[in-house]
């Protein structure tokens, strides 16, 4: 008896290595750790380091823009080099494989498919929802019914509502966060939370027609963020070994889940979206022409419903927070910046071009200045930094990898090097590391200048990833980001508390930023800062596209 089992133990041990060995040689010839090559555990060291971002770039600087990061899994930052070369440039549009790693992937066409990875965005034991779908034909379906509610047409509110949710933003710093200390009242305000809690305010608003209520009561009402903030290990976790997302269906573990039932965390907001969702059917229904009503027209169940919101949710709103409050981290601590935005902000005011109290989503797209801000802070620290995996299509694929072409077996995961992509000084320039607008103006009017920025702007509007896959919600995202940054600036003076150590951050394929702690003081009329006068309004604004095209 004990014989037969060791000789099970050695034959199960056997196909083990058999297998071990196969994978790590089908991807030797791509570069990495070697341990990577093994084993998971590098993939999870890292993706648990709290510096995933960096640790990837590191990656693809030393091996290469496409290199081996785990058993049957790549990582790429390849940008669209070929961009710069025109003949090259034609055949990539007429012919996918000619184009860069990433868009390649996701285009309309394109033979590959998500990975297993995206079962890791599953939010609930039993129901998948748009972003964690790895059946193609699922998610076609379930995205070409969802995406007419994100559009402009369809969302008659829209830029009312983030109208409004800015002002309570603003009126929350003025009301309780100014701080005088000519009057001995001194106080900061952390703007981790503050702009978690507009976007959080925005995105039910959008989505539901109603506020969670962060705003109004200046915290987390439900426990949400804290709730998030105790899942990262799991998030961690499942990001790696996917498989594990199946224990959510062990009666034991489903018991734990948040529920909709629930009076504190995600449970709660669970519950808000079903209660919203609720109250558009039936004889009493609510009828608001908006996001949810978009998506009642085109026959998404009360089930779909409930999950697909919950979604918008989460994608909607760490993204643009963490976009708004490192774009006002960085205008605010560079002077010279901050006196150009407001410098073209006043001008555009004292022009009539820009409504009071908010600029128009119009206006904004119109400053070409806001708009290098804006693109700038995407860049310097792209919103998601999650490996969003694509999968080799059966039989495989040849990669260019820094113009030497590999093969990738079958079934290869290929995940997104965000950070790499965005700080690639070919693309960017020497100074990729630095926050500087002004790269996205054009110099001149020659074509290797207007080729330059072009690149640029292709790159960094991957930022929302691409083409079949590429988010829903740039539309909202990009008219909020256009809208609070000016006006925050314009009526606070934000000066960081502590330059040594502006905030504290754990990268997990977004970002945690804790204790981003700034003084705010009103910006008064007499204020010297934007009096010098911005030269060349003409120049073309390049505002990142919306959404609104899909
Ligand atoms: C600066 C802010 C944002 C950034 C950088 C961003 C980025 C992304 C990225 C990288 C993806 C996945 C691409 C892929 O799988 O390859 C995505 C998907 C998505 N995003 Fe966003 N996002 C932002 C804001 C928003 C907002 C405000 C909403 C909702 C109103 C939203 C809704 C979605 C949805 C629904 C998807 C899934 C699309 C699909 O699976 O077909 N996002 N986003």
């Amino acid at each position: 008896m004990l014989g037969a089992i060791l000789d099970l133990g050695l034959a199960l041990l056997a196909l083990y290595l058999v297998r071990a060995i196969r994978t790590y040689y089908s991807l030797s010839h791509f570069g990495g750790h070697w341990v990577a090559g093994w084993s998971r555990l590098w993939l999870l060291r890292t993706q648990g380091s709290g510096e995933m971002n960096r640790r990837f770039t590191e990656v693809n600087r030393k091996y290469g823009s496409t290199a081996r990061i785990a058993p049957g899994m790549l990582i790429t930052s390849d940008v669209c080099q070929s961009f710069s070369l025109p003949i090259k440039s034609i055949l990539s549009l007429l012919q996918s494989d000619f184009a860069e790693l990433f868009r390649r992937m996701s285009a309309v066409r394109s033979p590959f498919t998500r990975g297993r990875w995206y079962a890791a965005l599953k939010l609930h034991p039993d129901r998948d929802n748009i972003t964690s779908y790895v059946d193609e034909h699922k998610h076609a379906a379930i995205r070409t019914r969802m995406a007419p509610g994100y559009a402009g047409k369809e969302n008659v509110h829209l830029e009312a509502d983030i109208d409004e949710q800015l002002l309570k933003f603003l009126d929350l710093i003025s009301s309780k966060y100014v701080a005088q200390p000519e009057r001995d009242i001194f106080r900061t305000v952390d703007l981790s939370q503050v702009t978690s809690y507009f976007t959080l305010d925005v995105i039910s608003k959008v989505a539901f027609g109603q506020t969670f209520g962060f705003l109004d009561h200046d915290q987390d009402p439900f426990g949400y963020l804290a709730n998030l903030a105790q899942m990262l290990p799991a998030v961690i976790v499942f990001g790696v070994y996917t498989e594990l997302t199946n224990i959510m269906k062990l009666p034991a573990v489903k018991a734990a889940l948040p529920k909709s039932s629930d009076k504190r965390g995600l449970g709660r907001v669970m519950g808000f979206a079903r209660d919203r969702v609720q109250e558009r059917f039936g004889p009493k229904a609510i009828r608001r022409q908006d996001m949810l009503d978009a998506f009642i027209k085109r026959g998404l169940t009360q089930e779909e419903l409930e999950s697909e919101t919950l979604t918008q949710i989460t994608a909607g709103s760490d993204s643009t927070a963490s976009a708004l409050r490192m774009t006002l981290h960085f205008i605010s601590t560079s002077p010279p910046i901050l006196d150009r935005l407001l410098a073209e902000a006043r001008a555009g005011i004292e022009q009539g071009k820009i409504s009071r109290p908010i600029i128009q989503d119009a206006e904004a797209r119109q400053l070409p200045y806001l708009q290098a801000c804006i693109k700038e802070g995407l860049r310097i620290y792209p919103p998601v930094t999650g490996l969003m995996a694509k999968m080799v299509p059966e039989g495989g694929a040849m990669i260019d990898v820094d113009g030497v072409e590999k093969f990738a077996p079958g079934r290869t995961q290929i995940g997104w090097n965000s950070w790499g992509m965005m700080h690639d000084p070919v693309v960017f320039g020497a100074d990729a590391e630095i926050y500087r607008p002004e790269r996205w103006l054009v110099r001149d009017e020659s074509e290797k200048e207007s080729g330059r920025v072009a690149r640029m702007n292709e790159t960094v509007t991957l930022c929302f990833g691409y083409g079949r896959f590429g988010c829903l919600g740039r539309g909202v995202a990009t008219m909020e980001l256009n809208k609070a940054v000016v006006e925050t600036l314009l009526r606070f003076n934000l000066q960081s508390c502590n330059l040594a150590k502006p905030f504290d951050e754990k990268v997990v394929g977004f970002y945690v930023h804790t204790d981003m702690n700034f003084v705010v003081t009103e910006r008064s009329s007499g204020d010297q800062s934007g009096l010098v006068r911005l030269e060349g309004d003409k120049v073309d604004a390049g505002a990142l596209a919306g959404a609104y095209e899909e």
